[in-house]
């Protein structure tokens, strides 16, 4: 006699199911059937919640924050991809030094084929992808000095065997003007939000690898310029990001150590910044071309969508301080739970 419906491997679960109704003793089978579906449910949603919070929440004490009790002293944050959005920018610059290219190969007689492998090489030369019309994660584009960005634009031009030198470069890119100035800030309420922390008795610094010109015309256009305590960009550096040169100058301004600061940056040139220079706390958003794989590789504690998680983080975890701040931001607060923090 047969009491339990006999199965074959090798059927399909929708046929399986099918037998079911087909067996006499359906009601019984079907009762641990789906038992058994609301166990597996169950656990799975206490995994689910479990992965979330350990994702989201927990903290890694030897890597997060190293000493006990740690809060910033300064926040250095970057410029371009951290409080300003650079993409159109960075978007249009492309545009026009490809077209500056285009005409140049035109001038000189070259084919198309020919045109199309030195414009490619250009591109290949700063970090530019073509097929998304975007720079690439934490490219020279995206992470270096315009010094740096032309150099590198020359050689590729004069390597894919293009007549031109550093200086007809540079007059190309100098002809376009500031191009980070019109950037729009990240977040809406920059101020308000850059408030809250010089309440909290924190200083605010820039550190950034675009020139003093266009950083000056951000600060002023973002309404921010008497907010920031110290600034240092591309064209006054010895050495630019991700030497921790920029860092160490902004701390002997401020007469604070590395390890009494937070760096904030969207790429892997700012958490390696602050990894060489053994930054407090370092964080990554991803509002700018750095991905959370790349950011948490190079040196980030923690990673972000965007920098107003920063008031979420230091008020969860007790980062702040100083004084009870008085202004009252929780209209433009948002949910922590994205947050995620690298792994021990
Ligand atoms: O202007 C650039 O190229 C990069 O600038 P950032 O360091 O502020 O990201």
């Amino acid at each position: 006699m047969k009491d339990e419906p006999e199965f074959d491997d090798a059927v399909d679960p929708h046929s399986r199911a099918r037998s079911f109704h087909d067996s006499t003793c359906y009601g019984r089978v079907s009762k641990h059937y789906y038992l058994l579906q609301f166990v597996c449910f169950t656990l799975f949603v206490i995994a689910a919640i479990m992965t979330a919070s350990t994702e989201s929440f927990s903290v890694n004490q030897e890597v997060f924050f190293p000493p006990k009790k740690w809060s910033p002293k300064m926040i250095v944050f970057d410029k371009d991809g951290t409080l300003g959005d650079c993409t159109p920018a960075l978007k249009t610059w492309c545009q026009k030094m490809t077209n500056n290219v285009r005409k140049k190969c035109v001038d000189d007689g070259r084919s198309p084929t020919q045109t199309q492998l030195i414009v490619s090489q250009f591109h290949q030369s700063i970090g530019w992808d073509a097929n998304i019309d975007n720079v690439l994660p934490s490219a020279p584009l995206s992470a270096g000095t315009w010094d740096g960005i032309v150099q590198l634009s020359a050689e590729g031009l004069m390597k894919a065997g293009l007549d031109v030198d550093f200086d007809q470069v540079r007059e190309w890119h100098e002809n376009l003007g500031d191009i980070h100035a019109c950037d729009a800030p990240l977040i809406p309420h920059l101020p308000d939000f850059l408030k809250l922390f010089k309440h909290h008795g924190i200083m605010i610094s820039i550190c950034t690898s675009d020139d003093r010109r266009s950083t000056n015309a951000c600060m002023e256009n973002w309404n921010i310029l008497d907010l920031i305590d110290y600034s240092i960009c591309g064209d006054e550096v010895v050495e630019n990001k991700p030497s921790a040169h920029p860092l160490m100058e902004l701390c002997g301004r401020a007469g604070i150590m590395p390890h009494e600061c937070m760096v904030v940056g969207d790429t892997s040139a700012d958490t390696q910044m602050g990894r060489n220079s053994k930054a407090g706390l370092i964080v990554g958003v991803l509002t700018g071309s750095g991905t959370e794989r790349q950011l948490l590789d190079t040196g980030a504690h923690v990673i972000l969508p965007n920098i107003s998680y920063i008031k979420d983080l230091l008020e969860n975890h007790d980062l702040f301080n100083g004084s009870e701040s008085d202004v009252d931001s929780t209209e433009n607060s948002v949910s922590l739970s994205p947050i995620k923090i690298r792994a021990g």
